[in-house]
């Protein structure tokens, strides 16, 4: 089974999430004996997603939206990733808890346009050192502190979890 997990990443933490969810995937379709190669690639390159038999796609959240690539990314393959399983991931948050008022506006409506199985918000990595000057007036203007608020745990539990769920239902497919 070949899995894609698309992401858009401006500095990095969201690219880290998703080759967490990858490998965890990845071990839990092992662990189940199903055979899987699970791809994790920049949104924006992606040229086709034929061939992949499930798709995970997830963004850095920036004033309140998706990053343009993993927007763009949901419109292009629409009518393909309808057919097959998608989950869908956001992060974002840097505080001491996701607010359910941090859900980006995109995301919501890419769960009903791709018909997901789910969205899960996790938190994210601010480090002033590595923004841009804009982005960093804007967290000074905001008052943000830097921190790294990613729950590896339930990152990678809800990566083994997609594993199990498409385990379950290959050898379902081959029993039958
Ligand atoms: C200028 C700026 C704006 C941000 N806006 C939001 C936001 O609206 N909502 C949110 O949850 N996080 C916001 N964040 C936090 C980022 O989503 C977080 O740092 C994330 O981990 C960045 O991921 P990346 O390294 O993959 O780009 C913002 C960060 C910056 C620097």
């Amino acid at each position: 089974m070949r899995i894609l997990v698309a992401v858009a990443s401006r500095h990095g933490a969201t690219r880290e999430i998703a080759e967490n969810i990858a490998t965890a995937a990845r071990t839990a379709l092992t662990d189940a004996g199903v055979w899987s190669e699970v791809e994790v690639r920049d949104a924006s390159l992606v040229t086709s997603v034929d061939g992949f038999d499930a798709v995970v796609l997830g963004s850095a959240v920036y004033m309140g939206h998706w990053l343009d690539p993993a927007a763009k990314f949901a419109e292009t393959f629409a009518d393909e990733l309808r057919r097959v399983p998608v989950w869908v991931f956001s992060s974002g948050p840097v505080g001491e808890r996701g607010d359910p008022a941090d859900e980006p506006g995109n995301a919501a409506d890419v769960v009903m346009r791709l018909g997901a199985r789910g969205h899960r918000l996790f938190g994210g990595k601010l480090d002033r050192h590595s923004l841009h000057l804009p982005e960093r007036a804007m967290v000074a203007a905001l008052r943000v502190k830097d921190g790294d608020y990613r729950d590896w745990p339930s990152i990678r539990a809800w990566g083994r979890e997609i594993g199990v769920s498409l385990a379950t239902a290959e050898v379902a497919g081959t029993a039958s």
